[in-house]
């Protein structure tokens, strides 16, 4: 089966919980104590997609605004990004429209844009209405979810919404596309490991 390496960025305000929903997703684990993420971190995990797979390559980038100016490097490339807001800050959801814009300016032209209102577990105390995110992803035609990184509610979703998105391909061996990068598993060896 072909391995499909797919680089995938996570952008938005500081405290949403990017490095927390990559973690849930990558080890299935939460931490109440998760430090700020200081420039990017780098994951990956593999999920089967029809006859493909698919290996996210993680780029978790930095919130913090003194680390704004090297998110180009992440987002370059990517066939896709996760804008992640905190459904609990208001000022979160406008810092993922600013994002939206820059992506729509210096961003990969076809890459797949996923919206994230993260941390659904506080809904009592939402000051982003469902329906107000929900609307404004449509009309950037981007995917939209709601997630718990703590409880593990639609991350997986998340990503799978993602792998959904990528077109297959028609024929692996002629595809030139750098964001698609396309490896083989090498062929059964008769060597045992052990
Ligand atoms: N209640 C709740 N808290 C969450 C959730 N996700 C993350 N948090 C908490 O929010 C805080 C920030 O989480 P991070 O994952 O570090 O956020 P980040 O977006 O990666 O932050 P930066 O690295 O600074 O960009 C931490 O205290 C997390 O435990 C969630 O789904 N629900």
């Amino acid at each position: 089966m072909a391995i499909r390496e797919l680089k995938v960025c996570l952008l938005g305000d500081t405290g949403v919980g990017k490095s927390s929903i990559v973690c849930r997703f990558v080890q299935d684990h939460f931490d109440h104590n998760i430090s700020p993420t200081i420039g990017a971190s780098f994951l990956t995990k593999t999920v089967p997609c029809g006859h493909e797979l698919h290996k996210f390559l993680i780029w978790d980038t930095a919130g913090q605004e003194r680390f704004h100016s090297l998110a180009p490097m992440y987002y370059r490339g990517s066939a896709a990004a996760v804008i992640v807001y905190d459904i609990t800050r208001l000022d979160s959801f406008q810092t993922l429209k600013k994002w939206v814009k820059e992506l729509k300016e210096h961003g990969p032209e076809d890459i797949v844009v996923a919206i994230a209102g993260n941390k659904n577990d506080l809904s009592d105390i939402r000051e982003v209405p469902m329906k107000e995110a929900k609307d404004f992803a449509e009309s950037i035609a981007a995917i939209f979810i709601e997630t718990s990184a703590r409880n593990a509610v639609n991350v997986e979703e998340l990503f799978q919404k993602i792998s959904k998105q990528i077109p297959p391909l028609e024929n692996p061996d002629l595809d030139s596309n750098e964001s698609f990068k396309i490896t083989r598993q090498p062929p059964p060896s008769n060597k045992r490991c052990c």
